[in-house]
């Protein structure tokens, strides 16, 4: 199966963005894909009621929209609060109790205040499920034998930041 992810919202960005740090980054996607086994037994896809369970896939979503901020005209990414500033390193957030509420002004995905997103509850569970399930049910490889390091990661400047190419895998069912 091959897959185009596109849309206008601002979740789907996360999720291209998500799957493109993945696949930039491979051990991080196999850390992912084993902590959702760990915890989805028996065949099943993770479901709503799971995800307070999955730390390390709140973890990967928090570092991808640090790293690539959904909405760009407010958000743009501080370096010098962050170490590392441009490596995707999810760990940042395990032990810290940053929160998607924009309470730490170096990282307010939602806004914050007054202006914070009223969907952002629907839009972070949307989030969480597809990336899982993606994770969890498919193999992802990149077509024509492309590497990882030849992939275009541009971001493309607008309401929300996209990607400048859309990102295009192939999908294998695990
Ligand atoms: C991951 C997904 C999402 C992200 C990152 C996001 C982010 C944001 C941000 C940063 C703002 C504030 C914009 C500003 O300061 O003007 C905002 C506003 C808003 N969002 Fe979202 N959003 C997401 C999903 C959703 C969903 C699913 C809905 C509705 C079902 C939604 C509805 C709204 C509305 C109505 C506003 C305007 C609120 C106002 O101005 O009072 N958002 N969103």
């Amino acid at each position: 199966m091959e897959l185009f992810i596109g849309g206008t919202d601002s979740s789907t960005p996360t999720v291209e963005w998500a799957m493109t740090e993945h696949i930039r980054n491979p051990n991080i996607l196999s850390k992912l894909r084993q902590k959702l086994s760990e915890k989805i037994t028996n065949g099943k896809t993770v479901q709503e009621q799971d995800l307070p369970q999955l730390p390390y896939l709140t973890a990967v979503i928090k570092e991808t929209m640090r790293l690539h901020p959904p909405i760009a005209y407010t958000l743009a990414p501080e370096p010098k609060s962050w170490d590392g500033f441009t490596c995707f390193v999810p760990e940042r957030f395990l032990d810290s109790d940053i929160d998607f509420r924009g309470r730490v002004f170096s990282f307010i995905p939602f806004s914050s205040g007054r202006r914070i997103c009223p969907g952002m509850n629907l839009g972070l569970r949307m989030v969480s499920l597809i990336l899982a399930t993606l994770v969890q049910k498919f193999d992802w490889k990149l077509p024509y034998e492309m590497a990882p390091e030849d992939m275009d990661i541009t971001d493309r400047f607008g309401l929300t930041l996209r990607k400048a190419q859309p990102l295009v895998l192939i999908l294998t069912r695990l």
